[in-house]
């Protein structure tokens, strides 16, 4: 209270002020020897009441408050075994259990090493990936949509059989209850899709050719990627696009009823690419290649066995699909009765049973000739991209000038813009004119007097 607001109501009411400030004075010295009491109440009881007693009391307090807090939340623990491809032999113990070696990759990324007092790390002989995992006994905590996730690395003990004890080790992890069908639902499935995400990524590719009525690999290691592809740089970043649009629209697909599957169709003058693009297309979705030789293929029940055989998320490639798919060839063939390969027959089961029996489908055609090819063919939705690889322009030649040399200018730069905006040259013809010399002035030098011979050459054939 303001105190001269204070002093003008005790000139006011004299008695009743007075009084107000005699009460609060009684009661602060009260509530001071309480708490002095209470003080020394406690140490008297601590002195005198014995042992027993003061447990009885404890207990009491504890049921107390035991009625006051909130009841602790139900806990469930999912356990996930091993397994083991060792036990196998001996005890029929099922083989490494794949689910266990994919939570433990997971968690490996999860680990925070400074919050751990051990740590178990293991690693290939290259050394460059090191693998952390938790110690028998111990635990972590993962976060996943706001929800807490103690994980538990166990040696548990199991019995086979014949009664025989094997130690097995264990994963366990535990959470609210409440949060059971999002661990079983979401969580769970989270981590298997990043493991396997992350083998994709690791992985070494391989491309199939098909060989009688099987598909045989063989790695493949083609260093093309969209980074050293030379090509007009809006329709690069088009297709990336387009194949980064088509991974995340699963449920898009589903959603529409249509398979998932994306079809394009390379097309343009040969050394111009097409195959370094299916190359860098692979790489870029980290996707097997099965490149199918349809003059291998006399059968439709071959066809259909191999392309049933193809796993998800893979390329189906089918080179210079001009020779095999003209609107002539159509025409000239003979009625389906004996089963032989019909073009109908691979196109209706590219559009059936295949695209609708897999998922993650890419199909690539590629032909130096699109004009030559059936219209069936290019009926939308089959071929849903087409992209045409053309002549060496000057984007194209500047991403060859920085694969190969690193640079980004030079003196001969304007006159090699102007030659090859007057002649057709194809970036294979380009790159092998710039592998003649390591030293970047004589390469491209030499890249410069072919390009003015090129143009010569067609002003004579023009004459
Ligand atoms: N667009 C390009 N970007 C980078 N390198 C290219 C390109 N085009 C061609 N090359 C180079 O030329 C070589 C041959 O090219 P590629 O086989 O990809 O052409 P293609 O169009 O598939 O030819 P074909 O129609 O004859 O099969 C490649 O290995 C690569 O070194």
């Amino acid at each position: 209270m303001d105190p001269s607001a204070a002093a003008a109501a005790a000139a006011a009411f004299p008695s009743s002020y007075a009084k107000a400030v005699e009460a609060y004075k009684v009661a602060v010295g009260t509530a001071a020897s309480m708490t002095a009491y209470a003080v020394l109440a406690r140490g008297m009881a601590r002195e005198l009441l014995p042992h027993d007693l003061r447990a009885a009391a404890r207990w009491v307090a504890s049921l107390v408050r035991a009625r006051l807090e909130p009841p602790p939340k139900e806990r469930r623990t999912l356990v996930i075994k091993r397994g083991g491809a060792v036990t196998r032999h001996h005890f029929g113990e099922p083989a490494s259990n794949e689910l266990y070696q994919e939570l433990r990759e997971y968690l490996a990324t999860r680990i925070d090493p400074h919050a751990m007092r051990r740590l178990c790390l293991s690693g290939g002989g290259g050394g460059d990936r090191k693998f952390m995992s938790m110690e028998n006994g111990a635990s972590m905590t993962d976060v996943f949509e706001g929800v807490k996730f103690t994980w538990t690395s166990v040696q548990g003990e199991s019995k086979t059989g014949n009664g025989y004890g094997y130690n097995t080790e264990l994963l366990e992890v535990s959470f609210d209850a409440e949060h059971t069908d999002m661990a079983l639902g979401r969580y769970i499935p989270f981590i298997t899709a990043a493991a396997e995400e992350r083998r994709r990524q690791h992985c070494t590719l391989q491309i199939f050719m098909n060989e009688s009525t099987t598909w045989r690999g063989i790695t493949h290691q083609h260093p093309a990627t969209f980074d050293t592809l030379a090509m007009d740089l809006a329709l690069k970043q088009s297709i990336i696009d387009d194949l980064d649009r088509f991974r995340k629209r699963k449920e898009h697909y589903q959603r529409i009823g249509k398979a998932w599957k994306r079809g394009y169709l390379l097309y343009g003058p040969p050394g111009t690419g097409k195959s370094s693009l299916v190359a860098a297309i692979a790489n870029h979705l980290r996707f097997n290649l099965f490149d199918l030789d349809l003059s291998e293929v006399r059968y439709n029940t071959t066809l259909q066995k191999l392309l049933i055989d193809m796993p998800n998320k893979s390329i189906l490639v089918i080179e210079d699909i001009d020779c095999c798919f003209t609107t002539a060839s159509r025409e000239e063939q003979e009625p389906d009765a004996y089963g032989y390969l019909a073009d109908a027959g691979l196109l209706n089961f590219i559009d059936g049973l295949w695209s609708t029996s897999g998922e993650e489908r890419i199909i690539i055609f590629t032909t130096n000739y699109k004009d030559r090819l059936d219209p069936a063919l290019l009926r939308p939705g089959r071929m849903d991209m087409h992209v045409y690889m053309g002549y060496c322009c000057w984007e194209a030649f500047k991403t060859l000038a920085r694969n190969y040399f690193v640079i980004d200018d030079h003196q001969l730069f304007p006159e090699i813009q102007e030659l090859l905006s007057d002649v057709e040259v194809t970036p294979a013809e380009v790159s092998e004119m710039l592998l003649r010399s390591e030293d970047v002035d004589v390469a491209l030098q030499v890249l410069a007097e072919f390009l003015r011979e090129k143009k010569q050459q067609r002003q004579e054939a023009e004459n």
